[in-house]
């Protein structure tokens, strides 16, 4: 499948490193489309600001009534002014209500149009994706968006609110310390400042760090949903070791810049500290010298007040707003404002006459296409793992190729699993492999297993037990065996996807360990039960495994499969199949017909017929039967056992190789097996065999 972990990291890491890279990568993206916002909008910061002159005022002249009432009224004995002054504390009381309001309206003023703005981009966005990816549209994403959308209002209603408070509080405590004494501001306002430059010097770094951190996080978390999904894949081209690394290089990448994001988190603790401990400590420090300015012990305790009060918890509260609700701000912003992955928003020249979204090349096609093909547009065409679909039939291939349709279709690695053909983006075999011609030519035996046993553990039981088997050319093999006795375990090992413990497998003379999936390619296909088919033309889907073969070849396949009917109703060879809309049993005959086509000399189907009823079963084996090479079938009916020339029983340690009236004769599980399908129960379970296997070993 396309899927690599190269894709992601590329895919995710190219704007967070353009961010990192200079640190102003988003405040750049950012601030001129915020500019222009503001500037439409200028009338609404100045009612606001004097909405918050009239809340300040309002606080001021409730603190200064109460102070009058008490020290020239009631104490001073004059009832009437005492109630006088509380009358006016409360009429200030009665209209912080509708000051607030005005200040709530004016905030609207500025954050509703704003969340408008980000709803209509993420709708957009949304649209331009579904658009991109027929049948695939994330619909995850459009709810991941519009969550981003509040967390962006509500921080930016936060920092406004944080901001004209801090302004009016500073300003008016600054002013109180003034009117107290100018000495005080000497020793105050020096560390204030100190603090809060370094903390603005954090700000465009930390935001880089966050959104490097955020990428990061995302291209692992990418990484490995992807790998989860494509592990089968993974499995069968064995590409672990390389997705292995490549997570592990996420890994160290989101360890890394989770690290620098800690080192500016502790920055920013400094300059919280600084601004917000330092000039009180000055203060403590400085009184002597304060004392000697003629500054007043009230003056002193008015200022600490001040402080202590006002000027610090708002400082405080500025930075916490700024450093979290700020950076995740602009963090939220660059992503929802991002052209770049607004294809249709960016580029009008894709809209259509009626200002309608065309769909994007890639989308041109009725829906379902594969993952790969939907991957690929994405963008994760980079391949990463080898491969050819050689092996696992149809689909799991790591490059996308445009098809005669234009359609986006599987492709081979360059490099690693043939070189494509450059005119038709069409794999080629890799002629250092041995070819059919050659390999009928040269070897007597098509598949040799030379005392082979494989476990999967190194404790583990052997699943194979120093099996040996010899497979003339040409010849038709059935392998049956309980569930889990290894069947499967026998085809991957022969196809060359499993290296034994000990022993030795070989294909056409040749030892298949440590061959390249390229070299592999060319000497077997192996089906797999569950069948893939890609987005493509059905033309396309039969001729993957031999690009060059001829309509005449195309249509014996056909016939020989009775696919007729099939490719008549998806509209001929040209007619496009749509994965998602066909059965399981019908995508097992386009890929059978895909290895009917192909010229491997070896066959290998893991119950690549089970979907299939038993007639259109017969018809498809004894097909590939006839045709040129040698056929492995697992087989899970009795009547496909006895289409093969020899039958396989897989029973532990006593396995049987020989035709259905020898092993009838020699394999008591084998009499079990086609008794148990002659009367449709369940055959004995595998663990249950290979107990009894393990107790005649150990007996
Ligand atoms: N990758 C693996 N790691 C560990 N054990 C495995 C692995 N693959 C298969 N096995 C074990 O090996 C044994 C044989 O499995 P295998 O799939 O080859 O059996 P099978 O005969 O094909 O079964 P079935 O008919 O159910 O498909 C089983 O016990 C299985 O659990």
């Amino acid at each position: 499948m396309t899927y690599t972990a190269g894709g992601p990291t590329q895919a995710t890491t190219d704007g967070p490193t353009e961010a990192t890279a200079d640190g102003t990568g988003a405040l750049r993206r950012v601030v001129p489309p915020a500019r222009r916002y503001l500037a439409r909008r200028k009338g609404v910061p100045a009612r606001l600001a004097l909405w918050s002159a009239a809340e300040a005022g309002q606080t001021f002249v409730v603190g200064y009534g109460v102070a009058h009432a008490v020290d020239r009224g009631f104490l001073a004995g004059d009832t009437r002014q005492g109630l006088l002054w509380l009358a006016v504390a409360a009429v200030a009381v009665l209209l912080g209500a509708p000051v607030i309001r005005g200040v709530f309206a004016e905030l609207a003023g500025l954050t509703e149009p704003l969340r408008d703005g980000l709803v209509r981009c993420a709708v957009d966005r949304s649209m331009a994706e579904a658009l991109a990816r027929p049948g695939g549209a994330d619909r995850a994403a459009v709810s991941r968006l519009t969550n981003q959308v509040e967390i962006a209002r509500d921080s930016f209603a936060g920092l406004v609110l944080t901001l004209r408070s801090f302004v009016f509080t500073a300003a008016g405590a600054l002013l109180g310390l003034l009117s107290l004494h100018t000495a005080l501001l000497v020793v105050v306002v020096p560390p204030l400042l100190a603090g809060l430059v370094l903390f603005l010097a954090t700000l465009r770094p930390m935001a880089a760090a966050q959104r490097s951190a955020l990428a990061a996080d995302e291209a692992l978390g990418d990484h490995a949903a992807r790998t989860r999904a494509a592990l089968r894949d993974i499995t069968a081209f064995g590409t672990a070791p390389e997705t292995e690394r490549q997570g592990a290089s996420l890994v160290a990448d989101a360890a890394t810049t989770a690290r620098a994001l800690a080192r500016w988190a502790a920055v920013r603790t400094a300059a919280l500290g600084i601004a917000g401990h330092l000039p009180v400590l000055a203060l403590l420090v400085a009184v002597p010298w304060l004392r000697g300015r003629g500054v007043t012990a009230g003056a002193l305790l008015g200022a600490f007040t001040y402080l202590v009060q006002s000027l610090l918890p708002a400082v405080h509260t500025l930075m916490t707003a700024l450093g979290a609700a700020g950076s995740r701000l602009l963090v939220v912003l660059d992503r929802i404002l991002d052209r770049e992955l607004l294809p249709t928003v960016a580029r009008p020249a894709q809209a259509g006459p009626a200002g309608r979204f065309e769909q994007p090349p890639a989308a041109a096609h009725p829906g379902g296409r594969s993952l790969v093909a939907a991957d690929a547009a994405a963008g994760y065409s980079a391949p990463a793992y080898p491969a050819g679909e050689v092996s696992a039939t149809g689909e799991a291939v790591p490059s996308v190729h445009r098809g005669t349709s234009g359609v986006p279709v599987p492709g081979p690695v360059a490099g690693d699993c043939g070189s494509p053909d450059e005119a038709e983006g069409r794999p080629r075999p890799d002629r250092t492999a041995p070819s059919k011609a050659t390999a009928t030519q040269q070897p007597t035996v098509a598949v040799e297993l030379r005392a082979v046993t494989l476990s999967y553990g190194v404790r583990a039981e052997p699943v194979l037990d120093t099996v040996d088997l010899r497979v003339a050319p040409g010849e038709h093999i059935a392998v049956v065996g309980p569930s889990g006795i290894g069947k499967s375990t026998l085809t991957r090992l022969v196809a060359g996807m499993l290296a034994p413990s000990s022993g030795e497998v070989r294909v056409a003379g040749l030892p298949v360990t440590g061959r390249s999936a390229s070299q592999l390619a060319a000497l077997r296909v192996l089906l797999p039960q569950q069948a893939y088919v890609f987005a493509g033309t059905v033309a396309e889907n039969l001729t993957y495994l031999r690009p060059d073969a001829c309509p005449d070849d195309i249509n014996a396949t056909v016939r020989s499969l009775a696919l007729g009917s099939l490719v008549a109703r998806l509209g001929g060879l040209d007619g496009l199949v749509p994965p998602d809309e066909l059965s399981q049993g019908e995508r097992q005959l386009l890929a059978l017909a895909r290895a009917h086509l192909s010229v491997a000399p070896l066959l290998l189907l893991d119950e690549a017929t089970c979907h299939l009823d038993p007639a259109s079963e017969a018809q498809a084996e004894e097909a590939l039967a006839r045709r040129p090479g040698t056929l492995l079938v697992v087989a899970h009916r009795l009547s496909s056992a006895l289409r093969a020339d020899r039958i396989l029983v897989l029973d532990g340690r006593r396995t049987v190789c020989g035709t259905h009236r020898e092993v009838l004769a020699r394999s008591s599980l084998y009499r079990d097996l086609t008794g148990h399908w002659n009367s449709g129960r369940a055959p004995r379970p595998a663990t249950a065999a290979r107990t009894a296997a393990g107790d005649a070993r150990r007996t």
